[in-house]
């Protein structure tokens, strides 16, 4: 059992997913507690930001190390605290470990601009504007708890090598995976007021931790209702949002359906379907649509559905709202006509994976996001409805686009209001070196590696006059 132990008062404690089992618990901190974290970090930046950018590459490879060490006592924690299935839980560690390292190499390769004043019309040779990357200061990294530690580092791991402290705020269902994660990169050399770990309920604490004024940027990843409320209140500092989605799988004629249907099975279902990046519609040309359903409807009866420790792909969701959500969902379909294809069980939280076929534009299904294994087919008649329906969401994450038709492929991904499109196979983050970022209320501003590192900095001139 893991105790997070700081002087506070109040603690949490968290149960598994499934089985109930008593896993830790996380202090409830009070605004006091949270304001002196935030202060020790933003004293322990200043030191942070004088670090040599090697030295502080060396950290990051050491927690590195670190973590991929720990992955099979850290990957069970996610296994039982978020109710993901065992091997994906150690994949999120070691995924979450490469990207610590590139990120340590990345931030070695960033390196200001030389501009010379002469290549401005009238400007002069004997000006020259130096432009460096300045850390931000402290950095406030909000996550879900859908990856508790790869979605953390990915925030943590570049605002360091920027030079800013930071400070975690880990999801309430998620935060002992995150102190795992947090204990690897404490035991490297790393000054341990650098890194806040703070806990509590994001309804109880978050506006505190959002408008502190020592608190110089935000990179928040959760629901698009938190991540709008945090980038209403956020006073004039830097917010990169990275918020839900609903993915189409656009599937034309030509396509070759058994991709597809293996790429959008995989793509909607893998953790039951509890990614931002799921494929949450297919849009398909009516003209292939009975034998894409078919061939969805073989892969999704062939899943394993049961509990993480079984390695199962369907397992329970995170909590009884968010079975009940999904649902509501499927129910909400089949009231209004939509045809079950097959799925359709509920055990607890556990909601075996569901395809529905004929879903039409006046059922929830069609625009809301289940962040569950529920997915929807909508035939679409004509080619430019495709788009249309597509680019209707008020999401825009991302989309996958079927065909064996480049051109048109290019031609439809050019209309879509996304942040990427992918052709030929599912929507997915990775790999974790790619931008990655959404467009309408799927998010503002852009993470990856490198985007994410220029993110946590700015400009700072010094301009020669010789
Ligand atoms: N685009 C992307 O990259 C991703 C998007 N998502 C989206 O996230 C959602 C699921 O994740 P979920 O964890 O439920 O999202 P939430 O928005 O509920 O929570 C995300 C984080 O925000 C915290 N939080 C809650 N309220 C506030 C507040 N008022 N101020 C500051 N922080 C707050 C939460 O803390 P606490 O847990 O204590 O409530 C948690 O740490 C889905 O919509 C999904 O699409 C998920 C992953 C990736
Ligand atoms: O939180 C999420 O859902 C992730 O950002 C998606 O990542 P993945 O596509 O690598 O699963």
């Amino acid at each position: 059992m893991l105790t997070i132990s700081v002087t506070v008062t109040k603690e949490k404690e968290v149960y598994s997913v499934t089985g109930n089992e008593e896993l830790g618990s996380f202090p409830l901190y009070s605004q006091e507690e949270v304001d002196h974290s935030i202060q020790k970090a933003n004293q322990a930046q200043k030191k942070w930001a004088k670090t040599e950018v090697y030295k502080r590459a060396d950290i990051l490879h050491d927690w590195a190390d670190r973590l991929a060490a720990k992955k099979e006592q850290i990957g069970e924690m996610i296994s039982k605290e978020v109710g993901k299935n065992r091997s994906s839980a150690v994949k999120e560690v070691v995924r979450t470990a490469d990207l610590i390292r590139y990120t340590a190499e990345e931030g070695c390769r960033i390196h200001g601009d030389m501009l010379r004043g002469d290549s401005f019309r009238g400007g002069s040779s004997k000006k020259m504007a130096m432009v460096e990357r300045e850390p931000l200061g402290v950095v406030l990294a909000i996550s879900p708890f859908n990856y508790p530690v790869n979605l953390a580092a990915s925030k943590i791991a570049p605002a360091l090598m920027a030079g800013n402290a930071v400070v975690f705020k880990p999801a309430s269902q998620g935060a002992l995976s995150g102190q795992l994660m947090i204990e690897a990169l404490l035991e490297t050399e790393l000054h341990h007021d650098t890194v806040q770990c703070i806990t509590g309920k994001g309804s109880e604490i978050g506006d505190f931790l959002v408008t502190h004024p020592q608190v110089s940027m935000i990179t928040f990843t959760g629901s698009t209702a938190t991540g709008q409320s945090i980038s209403k209140k956020a006073n004039m500092i830097p917010v990169v949002l990275e918020l839900g989605g609903k993915d189409p799988a656009i599937v034309l004629d030509d396509a070759d359906l058994d991709l597809a249907a293996d790429q959008i099975v995989s793509g909607a279902f893998s953790y039951s379907g509890q990614r931002c990046t799921a494929i949450k519609r297919v849009l398909v040309d009516e003209k292939v649509a009975d034998k894409l359903s078919e061939k969805i409807a073989q892969k999704v009866d062939g899943l394993t559905v049961g509990n993480p420790e079984d390695d199962a792909v369907v397992t329970p969701l995170i909590d009884p709202n968010a079975a009940d959500f999904v649902q509501g969902l499927i129910d909400d379909a089949l009231q209004n006509g939509a045809e079950l294809v097959t799925g359709n069980k509920r055990e607890g939280n556990l909601i075996y994976p569901t395809l529905l076929d004929h879903v039409l534009p006046h059922m929830k299904v069609a625009w809301e996001e289940p962040f569950g294994p529920v997915l929807p087919i909508i035939r679409v008649q004509d080619e430019a409805d495709l788009v249309s329906i597509a680019n209707e969401s008020d999401y825009g994450l991302q989309a996958s686009v079927f065909t064996a038709n480049v051109q048109k492929a290019m031609d439809i991904g050019a209309k879509l209001n996304v942040g990427s499109v992918q052709y030929n196979a599912k929507t997915e983050r990775g790999p974790d070196h790619f931008p990655f970022l959404g467009a309408k209320n799927s998010g503002l501003g852009s993470q990856g590696i490198r985007r994410s590192i220029e993110s946590m900095t700015r400009d700072k001139l010094f301009v020669l006059n010789m």
